[in-house]
């Protein structure tokens, strides 16, 4: 029964029984029972907290209070509960383990997931492996991949080829922080975090890569354009056409975005997010005098993707360069 049904339930007995002075005589003790039902949501409320902090581990703490999540979804609750003089039932915290970060158990089920496709592994093995191709050295360069609705994110400025399973960044799609490096490791996020989001939310992207390729710089100068156009090699048959649903045929046209470079990575979206809507066909953006951002559907079409794009682009560089 609500604390207003009971309130008007005993000052209507109260008024039976007795005249108005004893009416007034009782309103102290009611305005302390409404107190007291204040209290009892906020001890509630206390004590869930401190159950969810008490099953984090220190990791999770730290995250919880940098995303600054739980913090504030419980002081929502507290003024809710002051505002009103209703009692409610006792309130369920959005739980910082069921909405945000994994609990113990989840993420060594996480550590120990030897799937070939838990990023945890596969982005230092990819890394290594582009890293030997020339794609992401002196730092730069990166990747970041969909496992499990949960966005897997290398580290910003580091070696890429020495990059270690826990030095990874996992938040979830709205870009909420669900597991973060030790703090001692000292690292950040990728700088190229906003355009892999945008290719995940934009394109449905499974695994983004972005490469420092030397190919990917020549090739922009030769074409001042803001397009590429490629024809008539076999290779053109791994590139994936996002709208038409399939791959190219050999005998058609392969048309890429080139967009200009900026100071910051980030600046990078506007001009990222205007090339995807121009060119629905697209599975790679070019940036002039910087890079190449491909993805794919999981991380394997993303990575053939990858390797048939920098195959095609020199050949196009030795057509151009020898006249042929
Ligand atoms: C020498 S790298 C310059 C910054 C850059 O373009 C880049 O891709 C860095 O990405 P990170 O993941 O290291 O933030
Ligand atoms: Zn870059």
């Amino acid at each position: 029964m609500t604390l207003i049904k009971e309130i008007g339930i005993k000052m209507k007995q109260i008024s039976k029984f007795s005249g108005e002075e004893e009416i007034l005589a009782e309103i102290p003790k009611i305005t302390t029972q409404i107190s007291r039902s204040k209290l009892k949501i906020k001890w509630n409320q206390a004590v869930e907290e401190a159950e969810c902090l008490a099953a984090m581990n220190k990791d999770q703490r730290i995250s919880s209070f940098f995303a600054n999540d739980f913090l504030a979804s419980n002081s929502q609750l507290i003024n809710k509960a002051e505002s009103s003089s209703e009692e409610k039932a006792p309130i369920k915290q959005p739980s910082m383990l069921e909405k945000n970060v994994v609990s113990d158990h989840e993420q060594q089920a996480l550590v120990n997931d030897d799937s070939e496709d838990n990023p945890r592994h596969l982005i230092p093995q990819l890394c290594k492996i582009f890293y030997a191709n020339g794609w992401v050295t002196g730092t730069g360069g990166g990747i970041s991949i969909k496992y499990k609705n949960q966005i897997y994110i290398a580290p910003s400025g580091v070696q890429k080829e020495r990059i270690q399973p826990d030095d990874l960044f996992v938040q979830n799609l709205n870009g909420e922080d669900i597991i973060i490096p030790k703090p001692d490791k000292n690292l950040s996020k990728s700088q190229c975090t906003p355009i892999f989001m945008c290719s995940f939310t934009e394109r449905n992207a499974g695994a983004v890569i972005h490469v420092h390729s030397q190919e990917v710089v020549k090739l922009c100068l030769l074409n001042p354009e803001s397009e590429v156009k490629i024809t008539g090699l076999e290779m053109i048959k791994g590139i994936y056409n996002e709208k038409k649903g399939k791959f190219y045929d050999n005998d058609e046209e392969l048309i890429l975005p080139i967009i200009e470079n900026s100071k910051y990575e980030k600046d990078l979206v506007d001009t990222f997010k205007t090339a995807l809507r121009k060119y629905p066909s697209t599975s790679a953006v070019l940036v002039r005098n910087h890079g190449m951002y491909v993805w794919g559907s999981n991380w394997k079409t993303a990575k053939t993707q990858l390797e048939c794009y920098e195959y095609l682009f020199k050949i196009v560089i030795f057509k151009k360069i020898h006249n042929v």
